[in-house]
């Protein structure tokens, strides 16, 4: 792994590829992130020794490889630096979108004439090397460019190349995914203290869980279908409990909630003033709640 690469947006999912990365064994010396918050900059110097600068022009310079990973409102921004940038001679610079609901057809009309562009919907488990990512080559990507770049995500998770078209879909399952299981935890961590336990022992208890059948649906070769069966004791504990969830509408929750995240993620690609056509959100700030 040779190319030098560029990461546009230092946040979450930009940091978890940088980890990724260099975890994989890519010369920090081939790297380099753009971004524009000094303290942010300041804490990826300290942890990655990485070169971080604020200015895209002088970045992408060299680069075979530009990740965009800032947030959708901003991309437009990124674009315009990025369409100033001098172009790399023979080797093609690949722009790569992590950006939730921006199109290639974006990209493609500010970047010059037959750029090279590939969208990607990854997600927050990149942080330790468990991420999907959904790719889809823009028009002008060939073969080969829609190979690097996912030979790039492999080191932070699964690939898996879908249409553009897909792409809303996805988002709604596994980009956002990692939030409806977190959700989940925290409901049960919330039921154990409920139930007496303490809420470090109900965390412990339900982390371990989710982890657990996580690593047990991708490794036994079983279907989530067998391995709830399994769970399920005839006339126990467990169909009790799956008698609520079915009464209470689980599914037709889940219905719903990914209908919605996937309209959100069209909507965006819609219209550019992408975060005022966002629904507002439940959470506050403070509850940790963003991204
Ligand atoms: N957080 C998530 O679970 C996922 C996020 N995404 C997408 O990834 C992108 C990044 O999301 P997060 O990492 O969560 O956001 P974030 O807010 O953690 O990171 C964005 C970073 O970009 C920096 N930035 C802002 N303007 C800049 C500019 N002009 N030049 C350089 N840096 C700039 C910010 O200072 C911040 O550090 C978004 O487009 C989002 O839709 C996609 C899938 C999952
Ligand atoms: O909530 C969002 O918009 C981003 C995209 C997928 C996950 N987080």
């Amino acid at each position: 792994m040779t190319e030098r690469v560029a990461i546009v947006g230092g946040g979450k999912i930009g940091e978890a590829l940088l980890a990724g990365l260099i975890n994989a064994g890519k010369p920090v010396r081939d790297l380099v992130v753009v971004e524009r918050s000094a303290e942010r900059s300041a804490e990826l110097v300290d942890d990655y020794g990485v070169r971080v600068t604020d200015d895209v022009t002088d970045a992408v310079d060299g680069a075979r490889v530009v990740f965009v990973a800032v947030k959708p409102d901003v991309v437009d921004t990124v674009l315009q630096s990025l369409g100033k940038a001098d172009d790399n001679g023979d080797e093609e610079r690949i722009t790569v979108s992590l950006a939730a609901g921006v199109p290639t057809s974006r990209y493609e009309a500010s970047l010059p004439a037959g750029s090279p562009v590939v969208r990607v919907m990854p997600n927050t488990p990149m942080l330790v090397n468990e991420a999907m990512s959904a790719v889809s080559p823009g028009r002008y990507a060939n073969d080969d460019q829609v190979a690097l770049a996912v030979r790039l995500l492999e080191t932070v998770g699964k690939v898996m190349v879908v249409p553009e078209k897909s792409l809303d879909a996805v988002t709604a399952i596994s980009g956002s995914g990692p939030a409806y299981f977190f959700l989940m935890v925290e409901a049960m961590i919330d039921a154990g203290v409920a139930l007496g336990l303490t809420r470090a022992q109900a965390a412990e208890l339900a982390v371990q869980t989710v982890k657990g059948s996580g690593v047990l649906l991708a490794e036994s070769g079983l279907t989530s279908v067998d391995l709830r069966a399994a769970v399920t004791s005839p006339g126990g504990t467990t169909a009790a409990a799956l008698r609520e969830f079915e009464r209470y509408g689980l599914r037709h929750a889940v219905n719903e909630a990914t209908a919605a995240c996937a309209e959100a993620s069209a909507r965006m690609a819609r219209r550019p003033e992408i975060e005022g056509s966002r629904p507002a959100s439940p959470f506050t700030p403070e509850s940790g709640v963003g991204g």
